[in-house]
């Protein structure tokens, strides 16, 4: 069965454009950071405080094997990191996957998350200055992983309907 596998960095809009494909396909949609928060019974904040980023990363791929082989056609939003940990980026290429990487510059994250960064352990207590910084080597250091999908989407000034249509494009 197919999956459609949407990734990028926090705040590239995985978990919105998933949301609205899923209602022109009719394809359920599956948020990995939520499946993980499910498993656990935790919040990603509380995964992190309580058992650390490495148990965090191996429940990530743990969950991410298992919506792969799931037996039904899904849309899968990734964490912004799953690619670049557990060699989860040699996953993208499976024979039943589409893979496409949200691209985003680091204007337009900053610009997101700067409004929304309580959620998201590796930014929550950051000043705004240190977020540009730490968003432009973290969006280097991971574009090596997230290049190894199958596709590449940007969404920069973009609205979410015209995101969707580029995908589309790609699955017809
Ligand atoms: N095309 C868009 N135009 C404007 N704002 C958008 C767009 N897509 C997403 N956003 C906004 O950007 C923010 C981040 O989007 P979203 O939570 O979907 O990102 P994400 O990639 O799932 O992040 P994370 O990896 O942290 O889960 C949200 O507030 C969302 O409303
Ligand atoms: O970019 C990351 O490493 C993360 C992104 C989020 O989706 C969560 O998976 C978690 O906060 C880690
Ligand atoms: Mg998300």
């Amino acid at each position: 069965m197919k999956k459609i596998v949407l990734l990028g960095y926090m705040g590239c809009g995985k978990s919105t454009i998933a949301l609205n494909l899923s209602k022109i396909t009719d394809i359920p949609f599956l948020d990995l950071d939520k499946c993980i928060e499910k498993r656990a019974n935790l919040s990603v904040n509380e995964i992190f405080e309580q058992h650390g980023e490495i148990y965090f990363r191996k429940l990530e791929h743990e969950m991410f094997l298992e919506l792969l082989q799931s037996s039904e056609n899904i849309i899968i939003g990734l964490g912004g990191g799953t690619p670049c940990y557990a060699n989860n980026h040699e996953l993208l290429k499976g024979d039943d996957v589409t893979s496409i990487y949200l691209k985003a510059s680091i204007e337009t994250l900053y610009n997101r998350l700067i409004h929304n960064k309580s959620k998201r352990p590796l930014i929550a207590n950051m000043e705004e200055e240190e977020m540009k910084e730490f968003i432009a080597k973290h969006l280097f250091d991971r574009s090596y992983y997230y290049n190894h999908a199958q596709h590449k989407v940007s969404v920069d000034n973009k609205a979410v309907e015209e995101t969707v249509q580029d995908i589309l494009e790609i699955l017809a």
